[in-house]
C-alpha cells in the first residue's frame, strides 16, 4: 500500500496510508511523537476543528486577505455571474466581495439544496431582497419557492466562477468538502473524463491556510479546481488528464 506523506503548516504529519486512511503524527512543532490512523471523515474532522477555532480577528483579517487576492484574479475580474456561499461552520467569508461585485454589475448566486433529495444544488441569485430560509444544515440559503422559478438560478455550466468552499486542500489542488458531495455531484459535468468542451465554469475553492495539508487522497468523482485561494496565496494546480 502506497503512503503519502502529509506535513501542513501547523507541524502536523499525516501519511495516507490508503485512499481512506491517512496517519497523522506530529513534528517538529510537537513536543511528544503521537500516532493515530485517520480517515477521511477524521481528517474532514481535525479540519473543521481548526478552521472554527479561528478568533473572530483572524477570521475577519482571512477574510480581508482572501477578498483582496480574489479581486485580482483574471477569471473574477472579467466574470458577469458568480457563485459564492455564506460561511458557516468557520469557513472562510467571501462575503465582503459582494458589494464589489455589484459595483461591477456582476451577479452573485448561492448554492440552494436541490428540493428533490439528489444531493446536488443549484444556484439561485442572490441580492438583499432575496427572501432566505434556513437548510437542513441550518445554513442560510435563498428560499426554495424562491429559487424554484428558473429565471431567478442558473445553471451551473452558465456561470462564470464558482466559489466552492473547502474543508481541506492540498497543492495538487484536490479537496475535500463537508462530505455530502453536493459539489461534486453538481459539477460533474466539469470533470476531465465527462467533459466535452461545452461552456463550464472556473472553479475556485477557498479555505484558510490552516486547512492546507501536503497531499489529500483522490476519489473518481472529485471534480479538479482550476485555483484555489486562502488567506495568504493562490495555488494554480496542474490540470489533471482525463
Ligand atoms: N457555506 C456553505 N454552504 C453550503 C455548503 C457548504 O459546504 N458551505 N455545501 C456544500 O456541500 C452545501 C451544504 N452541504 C453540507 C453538507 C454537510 C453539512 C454538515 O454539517 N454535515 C454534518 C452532518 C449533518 C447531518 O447529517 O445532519 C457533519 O458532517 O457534521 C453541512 C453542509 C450547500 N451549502
Ligand atoms: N458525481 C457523483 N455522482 C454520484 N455520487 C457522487 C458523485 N460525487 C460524489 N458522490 C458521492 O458523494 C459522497 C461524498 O463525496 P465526498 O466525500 O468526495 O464529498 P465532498 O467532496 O467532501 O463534498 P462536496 O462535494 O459537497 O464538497 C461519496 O460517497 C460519493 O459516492
Amino acid at each position: 500500500m502506497s503512503s503519502i506523506r502529509v506535513t501542513d503548516n501547523l507541524g502536523t504529519t499525516v501519511n495516507t496510508a490508503s485512499e481512506h486512511t491517512a496517519t497523522q503524527s506530529c513534528s517538529t512543532r510537537c513536543s511528544d511523537t503521537e500516532h493515530s490512523t485517520l480517515t477521511r471523515a477524521q481528517l474532514r474532522r481535525l479540519l473543521r476543528q481548526r478552521r472554527r477555532q479561528l478568533s473572530s480577528a483572524e477570521q475577519r483579517h482571512a477574510s480581508q486577505q482572501l477578498c483582496r487576492q480574489l479581486r485580482c484574479l483574471p477569471e473574477m475580474l472579467s466574470a458577469r455571474h458568480v457563485a459564492l456561499y455564506l460561511p458557516n461552520d468557520g469557513e472562510i467569508d467571501p462575503v465582503p466581495l459582494l458589494s464589489w461585485l455589484s459595483q461591477r454589475n456582476a451577479r452573485a448566486y448561492l448554492p440552494v439544496l436541490r428540493p428533490l433529495a439528489d444531493n446536488a444544488l443549484w444556484f439561485v441569485r442572490y441580492d438583499a431582497r432575496t427572501p432566505m430560509i434556513r437548510n437542513r444544515f441550518g445554513i442560510a440559503e435563498p428560499a426554495t419557492r424562491f429559487g424554484a422559478h428558473r429565471a431567478r438560478r442558473r445553471p451551473a455550466w452558465a456561470l462564470d466562477v464558482i466559489l466552492l468552499p473547502l474543508v481541506g486542500f492540498d497543492d495538487q489542488g484536490q479537496r475535500i468538502g463537508m462530505g455530502g458531495g453536493f459539489y461534486d455531484r453538481t459539477l460533474a459535468f466539469t470533470h476531465p473524463q465527462r467533459d466535452a468542451g461545452g461552456p463550464r465554469p472556473k472553479l475556485i475553492g477557498l479555505a484558510h491556510e490552516v486547512q492546507h495539508v501536503d497531499s489529500l487522497p483522490v476519489a473518481s468523482w472529485d471534480v479538479p479546481l482550476d485555483a484555489i485561494v486562502s488567506d495568504t496565496q493562490v495555488i494554480r494546480p496542474q490540470r489533471r488528464k482525463s
